[in-house]
């Protein structure tokens, strides 16, 4: 058989065949292609599949890729902390070359100078935690717009109005990018009551197409092209012009005044050893792509699922809310600062990534050579795919696995005192680890638990009318809820408090 890797064990010498992790067996030429096109979406078949196997690894072969899916925290550790190095190029597809402008940005970037430039550039001068405190000001803008735009939809009803709570997640973390990247809010005129304009409505349904066919397994390569087409619509004008004014007030960008920089500046003015642009324009603009593409799905999708969960079992709702209450009060709005007090909400957080991924798959690891991983051989080339369904839905990890429970975040045994979004073992991916993880964990992480913590202050959530329960079925082709989620918000502070906000 051709796919049998040969090892030699030991002192011994002796040829000990190492197999490929289990799997259906593949058609000469297409591999699994054909069962899988049938059976979509096709991560229900590969998780079918490795059920039916009874497997937390296995091995798909698409035409002549070795797709491999893990389920386990063990196996995934073994990919991504034992074997780091080895699993940390990605894929090369046209729809990633095209949305990264030829591989000039990071996170679908293969491992190489570029990809090390580019994260060392952002690392130092675009996420690092002195530009982040710098750019608090705007996070907090967009928190307040947030509170601003509920509370404005409230106000057309005494009762309280059914608000969709997707909209207003996603539009939020569209704006706080923004704003931070861009030092705008609307490309347009935006709208008075704080929410979106149709050029805003674009932009974030444009992000969300790009994401959802990055690395689908269908051939959707033209989908994304338009809406790659759509956002850079958006984003070039901007930074070519700010380029523009740049080099020509040359002489007074002094390098004192870094404070009020937005994240276009940092990339503009980061300089390499020699003193010259770090960047050139298509490099920045393909970063801000990346950057802008990295920072709305996760949290917007956590926070609705969170939610809706939330409403199904108001006691949660009511722990997590009388949380803030306790640690911040109903005089003021919380804030960053806030944060380490806020467990329960970070613990809602934290069960709402691990039950309720935004994608399946974690982004694929690609291994630069052969490997051997729970005893299988894999061969150099092929793609890992953590599962970030399996992983967070195994029932050997975790106690009745479908039921939304935060309590199981609080207390174990890493988290004594400080609940966290990150989840270095791999029990379920949220931000990843080692050298390809995530490198927003701190803006993410803020962005999150503002973003519910601040829904859970302002407003008492409860159903629309005629609804017994939120509706918390999953879409047929992914892992969205298959509705936006809409609730009932009803102010739960002084007037004075979002008049305030209204500017
Ligand atoms: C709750 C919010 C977020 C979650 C759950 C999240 C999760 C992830 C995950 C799972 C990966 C892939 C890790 C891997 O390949 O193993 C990733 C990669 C990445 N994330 Fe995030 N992310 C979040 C927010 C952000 C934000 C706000 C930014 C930046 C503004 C960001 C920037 C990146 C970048 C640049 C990569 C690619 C790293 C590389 O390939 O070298 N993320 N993220």
């Amino acid at each position: 058989m051709l796919n049998i890797f040969f090892k030699i064990q030991g002192s011994e010498k002796k040829l000990k065949p190492l197999a490929l992790p289990p799997g259906p067996s593949p058609c000469p030429i297409v591999g699994n292609l054909q069962d899988m096109w049938r059976k979509k979406p096709a991560f229900n078949w590969i998780h079918d599949v490795m059920k039916e196997l009874n497997t937390d690894i296995a091995c798909i072969r698409l035409g002549n890729v070795h797709i491999i899916p893990v389920t386990s925290p063990k196996i995934a550790l073994e990919v991504l902390k034992d074997n780091d190095s080895t699993f940390a190029t990605r894929p090369l597809t046209m729809g990633t070359e095209y949305s990264s402008r030829g591989f000039l940005s990071i996170a679908v970037v293969p491992l190489g100078q570029q990809w090390k430039k580019m994260r060392k550039v952002v690392a130092s001068h675009v996420l690092c935690s002195a530009r982040l405190h710098s750019l608090l000001f705007k996070r907090r803008e967009e928190a307040d717009n947030l509170v601003r735009f509920v509370y404005n939809q409230c106000c057309k009803s005494g009762s309280g109005s059914v608000v969709n709570v997707r909209h207003a997640a996603r539009q939020y973390c569209g704006n706080v990018m923004r704003n931070m990247m861009f030092n705008r809010r609307y490309f347009g005129e935006g709208i008075e009551d704080g929410g979106p304009g149709f050029e805003e409505e674009e932009h974030v349904e444009s992000l969300f197409i790009v994401l959802q066919h990055l690395y689908s397994f269908t051939l959707s390569d033209y989908l994304p092209c338009d809406a790659i087409r759509t956002v850079s619509k958006y984003h070039d004008p901007i930074i070519e012009e700010r380029i523009q004014q740049r080099s020509h007030h040359h002489g007074n960008y002094k390098k004192g005044s870094d404070d009020h920089q937005d994240l276009l500046d940092a990339l503009i003015s980061a300089k390499d050893e020699t003193g010259r642009p770090s960047l050139s324009v298509d490099e920045i603009k393909a970063q801000c792509m990346d950057l802008m593409l990295a920072t709305v799905d996760n949290p917007s999708n956590a926070v609705e699922w969170a939610l809706g969960e939330m409403i199904n079992q108001p006691d949660i709702l009511k722990k997590a809310k009388e949380g803030v209450d306790m640690f911040v009060g109903k005089e003021r709005l919380v804030q960053e600062y806030d944060i380490p007090q806020l467990n329960y909400v970070k613990a809602c957080l934290r069960e709402a990534l691990r039950l309720h991924p935004v994608a399946p798959f974690n982004l694929p690891h690609v291994s630069t050579r052969d490997a051997t991983i729970a005893g299988y051989f894999i061969p150099k080339g092929s793609h890992v795919l953590l599962s970030r369904l399996g992983l967070g839905r195994n029932p050997n990890v975790w106690k009745d696995p479908l039921k939304f429970m935060p309590e199981r975040h609080i207390g174990s045994t890493d988290h004594h005192l400080q609940v966290e979004l990150t989840e270095p073992e791999l029990r379920f991916v949220s931000f990843g680890r080692g050298r390809r993880g995530c490198m927003g964990v701190a803006l993410g992480s803020e962005m999150s638990v503002i973003l519910l913590a601040r829904l859970l202050q302002g407003f008492d959530w409860s159903l629309p009318s005629h609804e017994e329960k939120i509706d918390l079925a999953e879409s047929k082709y992914d892992l969205l809820m298959a509705k936006p989620m809409h609730a009932r918000a009803k102010p739960r502070l002084a007037a004075e408090l979002y008049n305030q906000l209204i500017k």
